[in-house]
């Protein structure tokens, strides 16, 4: 496991910040506060976990949750290398031993018994027990735990439970005011703002079906997408076609609803 480089704050990747969840989060780090971060796909979650690893000067991890992932993937296992068994560290423990940011992507999607291994770490021991290797790591100052979750996707099964819950201080992320939301895709993508903002007004129209007509709106990844391949030549009425209506449903009634309301958005 490799964390991504560890950036300098001047490397760090662009992040438009929407309140005050920068000195947050830089706030919740000096205290050893855990953080979860909740909001829907594609608002800039992880993108904002780079960008604060990178401000912090600390590596990063990223695990992106499954319901087969066991504690064992997160804290290590003995392997067999070269006719020896030896002891590999997991992400949890590699982060814990090396003052890392550990983040844990859609951790909902983690089985419960398996998050309870962060329980420890969690709380003011901030300690983990590795059986397998008889140790207890204490964590450094450095090491924090970061998780996020789309709460548009949970249900009763897929949830934390109340005592791994109140382990995390939350922040709640959405989709950026419009303003913003431009800026971001016209950095992101190179295509100029004055042509991202039908974009992100399409975008805004789509998201408003959001619960009747669709699980999710779309996403600012997606709108990204669409100014990316505006960028690189393609015909708008294309790219908006790939980037934001086919990615969100695939009901020819809902794919000709969204057209029209991608239509009227734009005027
Ligand atoms: N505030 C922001 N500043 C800069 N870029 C952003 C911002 N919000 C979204 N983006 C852009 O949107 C893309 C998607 O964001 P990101 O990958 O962080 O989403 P996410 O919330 O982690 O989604 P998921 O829950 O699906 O993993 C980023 O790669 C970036 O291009």
């Amino acid at each position: 496991m490799i964390p991504n480089a560890t950036l300098s704050a001047e490397e760090a990747p662009f992040y438009a910040p929407a309140v005050n969840e920068i000195a947050l989060f830089e706030n919740a780090y000096r205290n050893q506060l855990p953080v979860l971060l909740k909001g829907p796909t594609g608002c800039g979650k992880t993108r904002f976990v780079a960008h604060m690893a990178a401000r912090l000067g600390r590596p990063l991890y990223t695990v992106a949750c499954h319901d087969d992932l066991t504690a064992a993937d997160l804290t290590g296992r003995y392997l067999l290398k070269g006719g020896e068994t030896v002891w590999v560290d997991g992400p949890l423990t590699r982060a814990i031993r090396e003052g890392a940011i550990l983040y844990l992507d859609e951790v909902v999607e983690a089985r419960k018994d398996v998050t309870v291994v962060l329980h420890p770490v969690t709380d003011d021991r901030r300690t983990l027990p590795i059986e397998r290797t008889g140790e207890l790591l204490t964590a450094p100052m450095e090491f924090m735990l970061v998780v996020s979750y789309n709460p548009g996707y949970q249900n009763v099964l897929k949830s934390l439970k109340p005592s791994t819950r109140q382990r995390f201080i939350a922040m709640e992320f959405g989709y950026p005011d419009p303003e913003t939301e431009a800026a971001i895709v016209s950095a992101e993508s190179g295509l100029p703002k004055d042509r991202c903002v039908p974009l992100v007004r399409v975008a805004n129209a789509l998201r408003d079906l959001k619960g009747q007509d669709l699980e999710e709106g779309a996403s600012t990844r997606l709108i990204v997408y669409a100014a990316t391949l505006i960028q690189s030549g393609l015909r708008p009425a294309e790219a908006l076609e790939a980037a934001l209506l086919q990615p969100l449903s695939d009901d020819p009634d809902i794919q000709s609803a969204l057209a029209r309301v991608a239509e009227l958005a734009l005027g």
